[in-house]
């Protein structure tokens, strides 16, 4: 066995819409499957930003249409885009592992992350959900809806909810046998569903916790070697978009905090990327992250490519 890894899988790795995620696994199953023929335990994470959007719109828009159905809560949404982007995927990963012929098993964990109630993220929603809207339907979107929105990074203007830090995986026991015993596993899927205890109860809360700081908890959990993280850049870089943008190979902890300093990472994109790639490496001696493109992951972890953020 070489290395545990935990790969967590950015936008560019799913697409907008089922056809085309359905299509896009395919492309993501090859670099996930190369790091297993490699020799390599993995564990899949993902965002959901897209879905819990598309999900939550369609199903209040269907409830408050003459169809009349019924309400759907958020985190059931969040529930049902772990659900139906885990299904492509493990499918795809099947598949792909069948033509390499491996026969190992593949699943989805329907996996509840644990928040804080008082977590300061409920009073202050940053995280952006579902598609990109003008700046006027922005406005008539929070007229109508009540949502909040905002620009997001010079995209286009998006809903935003809550995103609270994970505290702990519930379902953490389950993916650590799986794992053990071989299985490749998707997990904490779109950040997971965030959770709140309440005695012996797990309550779903309306939010959606960033997909980087959930894997980050399931990497730490897992005793993971590399936490790797999938995006549409090959690299890091500061002075991103400028004249003077360099991407870097090596950045250690101490770096990393004063570019955040400086403010280099964009909050909401690249930001949280560096900052759980930070948490992880600071977790323990030895412990690794990188950020990378889904194309490179394989050269990534040969130290090839990408940006290493080590303590
Ligand atoms: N300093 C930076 N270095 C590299 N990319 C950056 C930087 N700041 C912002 N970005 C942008 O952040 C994007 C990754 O964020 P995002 O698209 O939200 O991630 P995800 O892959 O998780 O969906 C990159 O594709 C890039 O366009
Ligand atoms: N849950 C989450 O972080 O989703 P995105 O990566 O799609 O924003």
């Amino acid at each position: 066995m070489k290395n545990k890894i935990v790969v967590a899988l950015g936008g560019n790795a799913l697409g907008k819409n089922p056809k085309e995620q359905l299509e896009l696994v395919k492309n993501t199953a090859k670099p996930i499957v190369d790091l297993i023929e490699d020799g390599n335990e993995v564990i899949i994470a993902h965002g959901n930003g897209p879905q819990v959007g598309m999900i939550n719109l369609a199903m209040e828009t269907a409830s408050k249409s003459e169809a009349n159905t019924p309400e759907m809560p958020f985190p059931e949404c969040g529930a049902m885009s772990q659900g139906y982007i885990g299904y492509h995927l493990q499918n795809a990963i099947r598949e792909e592992l069948l033509n390499r012929g491996m026969n190992i098993p593949v699943a989805t964990v329907v996996t509840q992350v644990v928040v804080d109630k008082d977590d300061p993220a409920f009073e202050n929603p940053t995280k952006p959900i579902g598609s990109f809207y003008t700046e006027e339907e922005a406005k008539k979107l929070e007229e109508e809806k009540g949502y909040k929105m905002k620009e997001d990074a010079g995209r286009g203007y998006r809903r935003v909810v809550p995103s609270p830090m994970p505290i702990d995986v519930a379902e953490k026991e389950t993916v650590k046998t799986l794992v053990e015993n071989g299985h490749v596993v998707i997990t904490v899927g779109g950040g997971g569903i965030p959770v709140v205890k309440e005695g012996n109860s797990l309550i779903g809360v309306p939010a959606v916790i960033d997909k980087d700081f959930a894997s980050e908890k399931i990497a730490e959990i897992l005793d993971a070697d590399y936490l790797i993280i999938l995006t549409a850049v090959e690299k890091v870089a500061i002075n991103f978009g400028k004249e003077n943008e360099k991407w870097l190979e090596k950045l250690t902890v101490e770096e990393a905090q004063k570019y955040i300093e400086e403010g280099h990472f964009a909050p909401g994109s690249m930001l949280p990327k560096v900052q759980a790639a930070m948490k992880f490496a600071s977790s323990k001696e030895g412990r690794k992250a990188l950020i990378t493109s889904l194309e490179k992951a394989a050269e990534g972890i040969q130290g090839k490519t990408g940006t290493l953020i080590v303590k």
